[in-house]
């Protein structure tokens, strides 16, 4: 099943909808408790509880509510708690009764010796940055930080990163994952989902992430009945006499991903067939052979002639994907996708996004890529360490690629290529584009482990992952 993330007011309608459990203060204890088992589960992996420092940092709302009723629980187990109020006379009343009780104590300044601090500044309730009073306290900062449900600063429906924010090594979040533990996971760490009673949410046009167990049951395998032509063949049109490159990565990528049959068209048909003998080329469209799909772009130049090619691809009912040059010439000529019924898959980086949008992405990447797959009509793959594959109707797959080693030339012209075959085995466009992502940032830090890549290993690595992830 895919994973949920939900929007601050969708948390918000969630949690009243447990009356009693909101009201009693229910939802809060199972809240602190879950947050308290993260700092003792660390304190016990680096020496045990009793005697040692913790800080926590206390703002106006629920956020802080939490993180003093947590620090209750440690000041029981014998850890020294230490809280700093940034507004004093808005603390949470019970919470701070507790922590007192429990032995903790209120400081104007934070110890400077720490082994863990919590943050409990800014929850769903929190806009904009850190203002300077909790910034100043985070910047003499330097043990490790639980976030209670975000890192404070972070934007919750937007993960929007402000300038300052709290960067965790452990977040604890409620019930539900938020938008931004996936947009902006990198300054999450770890995350610890706490399950404290929430009825489930329903929203088909919201934020997900597929899990490995997702990725591999979709992944295409051939049955008993199938031959080379029944599993869907991908047609790649990429390459040119300046970058050959760009038709080999994609091509191979595509014989890598799928089984079945690679049909590739382009003034590079020699030197892809030299790589990958199994794929079928041709020169032109007109001999090409029949596909299921088209994935049209990389490295095909942004002349008369690819604008030719793409009309006719776009022209087809079949799915088609769209990357790098294609993506250019489709810029110009939106109008060939604005009038397809059949599927459709853009895989823009940034530049191409701009490009295409009239816009730049902006900092609210889900909101951007929503916004131009809406209007587009077609399902739009923003490329990037958090991959945003959006449909039409708002529907988003995220993925994090969890390390950036495939920032790296040609890594996107891969990516074409795995796509292209999902689709052509007849994945829906957004589907495909998040399996071929996380197969994708799966090869590049398999491929890496710890060391700078190049695409061509990245590709060497998509088969080792795909059995990897059907074994696991
Ligand atoms: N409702 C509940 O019973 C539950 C709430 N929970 C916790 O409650 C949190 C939400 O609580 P709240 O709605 O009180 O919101 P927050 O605790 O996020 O606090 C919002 C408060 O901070 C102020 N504020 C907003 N932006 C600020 C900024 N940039 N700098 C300084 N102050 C700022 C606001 O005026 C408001 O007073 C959740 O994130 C979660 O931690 C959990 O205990 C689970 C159950
Ligand atoms: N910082 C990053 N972390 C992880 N993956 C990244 C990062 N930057 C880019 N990528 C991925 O690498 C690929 C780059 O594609 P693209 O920009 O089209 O490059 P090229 O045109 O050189 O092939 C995409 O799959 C993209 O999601
Ligand atoms: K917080």
């Amino acid at each position: 099943m895919p994973i949920q993330y939900l929007t601050a007011d969708a948390v918000r309608v969630a949690e009243h909808a447990t009356g009693d459990l909101l009201a009693n203060g229910t939802l809060m204890r199972r809240a602190s408790a879950g947050v308290a088992r993260a700092v003792i589960g660390e304190l016990n992996r680096t020496g045990g509880c009793y005697g040692r420092a913790v800080g926590l940092v206390i703002g106006a709302g629920n956020n802080g509510g939490d993180a003093l009723y947590a620090g209750a629980i440690l000041a029981r187990r014998g850890v020294r708690c230490s809280a700093v109020l940034l507004v004093p006379d808005r603390a949470h009343a019970g919470g701070l009764a507790a922590l007192r009780a429990a032995g903790g104590r209120v400081v104007d300044v934070l110890p400077v010796s720490l082994d863990m601090v919590v943050d409990g500044v800014l929850g769903i309730g929190g806009t904009g940055p850190l203002r300077p009073a909790a910034a100043e306290v985070f910047a003499q900062v330097t043990a490790p930080i639980v976030a209670v449900d975000l890192p404070s600063g972070i934007d919750a429906d937007t993960g929007v990163v402000n300038d300052p924010s709290v960067r965790a090594a452990i977040t604890v979040t409620f019930g539900a994952y938020r938008n931004l533990h996936l947009l902006a996971a990198p300054r999450c760490g770890r995350i610890d989902l706490v399950d404290i009673g929430l009825p489930p949410t329903d929203t088909p046009d919201g934020l997900f992430s597929l899990t490995d167990a997702d990725v591999a049951g979709l992944w295409p395998v051939p049955g008993p009945a199938d031959d080379k032509y029944t599993q869907g063949v991908v047609g790649i049109v990429a390459g040119s006499a300046r970058y050959p490159g760009a038709a080999i990565l994609a091509s191979g990528a595509a014989v890598s991903a799928t089984s079945g049959m690679t049909r590739y068209v382009g003034s590079a048909a020699d030197q892809v067939v030299s790589h990958y003998p199994e794929v079928v080329a041709a020169n032109g469209l007109a001999d090409a052979g029949k596909v299921q799909a088209w994935a049209v772009g990389p490295g095909m130049g942004t002349g008369d002639e690819a604008l030719e090619i793409l009309r006719t691809v776009l022209a087809t009912d079949l799915p088609v994907l769209v990357d790098a040059d294609g993506l250019t010439v489709l810029a110009q000529n939106l109008d060939l996708v604005r009038g397809r019924s059949a599927p459709t898959l853009l895989t823009p980086h940034a530049g191409e996004f701009a490009r295409l949008a009239g816009t730049g992405v902006g900092d609210d990447r889900l909101s951007a890529v929503r916004a131009l797959a809406a209007e587009l009509g077609a399902t739009v793959l923003l490329k990037g360490r958090i991959t945003l594959v959006a449909t039409p109707t708002g529907r988003v797959y995220g993925n994090d690629a969890g390390s950036s080693w495939a920032a790296t030339a040609g890594a996107g012209d891969v990516l074409t290529g795995i796509a292209g075959s999902l689709l052509a085995a007849g994945l829906e466009p957004a589907l495909a584009g998040a399996c071929a992502a996380r197969v994708h940032a799966l090869a590049a830090a398999r491929a890496a482990a710890g060391a700078p890549i190049g695409a061509s290993a990245l590709l060497a690595a998509v088969r080792p992952v795909i059995r990897d992830l059907r074994n696991a």
